[in-house]
């Protein structure tokens, strides 16, 4: 019996994007471990199947120390040479099923605030333009879902973020994603809801397309609002941009680092694939927020909304 878990007023670990994928198909089941990481990942300079190994505890150790330092980490080529251009043909495939909303937003995904000026970060909105390609519309077979659901691969991002174990959603759409963004697309300053995100970028664009983040600028202690207003009015004294290429694999905490892709220059698309995991299995993401990013609900968000909605007031966006 699969329990579901909303997204509430405390939840750190609540579905950004995604929605889910075939909700009682076997294959999607929590754990799956069907395919093997070879070739589709540097293991020689990755061993994430020998983790308790010599270095596999060096790379752990690694990731962790850069996490703690700014809450994110980059593993370099971490998808080989020769299995980039597989890898970068999937999400070109998968791309026009990307679904577009287009969006203004500020920091916080929230309403703005009339009591503070208009300077204020909670009034500071701007064009929302990516696209999103729901795992629904992502096969079992594809190799970005063969990560997604690979034990090796989850225990060692378990492992990195400090978490006894964690879960593949059970949301049909939310639970692995590609980002999608065309030429003057950006996705504006934000935090994430989810505490963390992995991501893998498998095309780049000509130009723009930066990742930037501010380390560490909130803190469950306050949201500083001072610092983040000097950032959005363009000061990068604390700011890190990362030059992301195809087949780097981020590990993000993008609670409290507040963060960016700049607009996309050129004809050529900007993908990144998401992969979402929570605390506890059976994680679902909210039929609204399905319906906002995805413009559909899946069987089972329908379902959620008929069965569910009295609890309705204890959900945040
Ligand atoms: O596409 C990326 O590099 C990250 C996008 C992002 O921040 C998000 O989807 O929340
Ligand atoms: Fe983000």
């Amino acid at each position: 019996m699969i329990h579901f878990h909303y997204e509430t007023a405390g939840s750190k670990l609540s579905s950004v994007y995604s929605e889910p994928e075939q909700f009682m198909s076997v294959d999607t089941s929590v754990n799956a471990n069907d395919a093997s990481l070879d070739g589709l990942i540097d293991l020689a300079r990755y061993p994430l199947n020998d983790l308790d190994g010599e270095a596999g505890r060096a790379l752990i150790d690694q990731c962790r120390r850069q996490l703690e330092d700014d809450g994110c980490v980059v593993l370099k080529n971490f998808v080989p040479e020769q299995a980039l251009e597989r890898l970068e043909r999937e999400t070109e495939r998968l791309s026009p099923e990307a679904h577009y909303n287009q969006t203004e937003t500020n920091p916080y995904n929230s309403d703005a605030d009339p009591s503070k000026p208009a300077s204020h970060p909670l009034n500071r909105f701007d064009d929302r333009t990516n696209g999103f390609v729901a795992g629904d519309r992502i096969g079992n077979d594809t190799i970005i879902r063969q990560v997604y659901r690979n034990a090796d691969f989850q225990r060692f991002i378990a492992t990195v973020v400090g978490m006894e174990e964690i879960h593949q959603y059970a949301d049909p759409l939310a639970d692995l994603v590609v980002n999608v963004l065309r030429e003057g697309c950006q996705h504006p300053w934000h935090y994430d809801t989810n505490e963390f995100i992995v991501t893998m970028m498998t095309r780049q664009s000509h130009g723009g397309g930066r990742f930037e983040y501010a380390p560490g600028i909130r803190s469950p202690e306050g949201e500083n609002f001072e610092e983040v207003e000097k950032v959005i009015d363009g000061d990068r004294s604390r700011l890190k941009s990362l030059d992301l290429q195809p087949g780097d694999l981020q590990i993000f905490f993008g609670r409290y680092s507040l963060h960016r892709v700049t607009p996309v220059e050129g004809d050529k698309e900007r993908h990144t694939v998401i992969f979402a995991y929570a605390k506890e299995p059976g994680f679902i993401g909210r039929p609204e927020r399905a319906q906002r990013i995805f413009g559909r609900m899946a069987p089972v968000h329908e379902q959620l909304l008929k069965d569910g909605m009295e609890r309705s007031d204890s959900l945040v966006d």
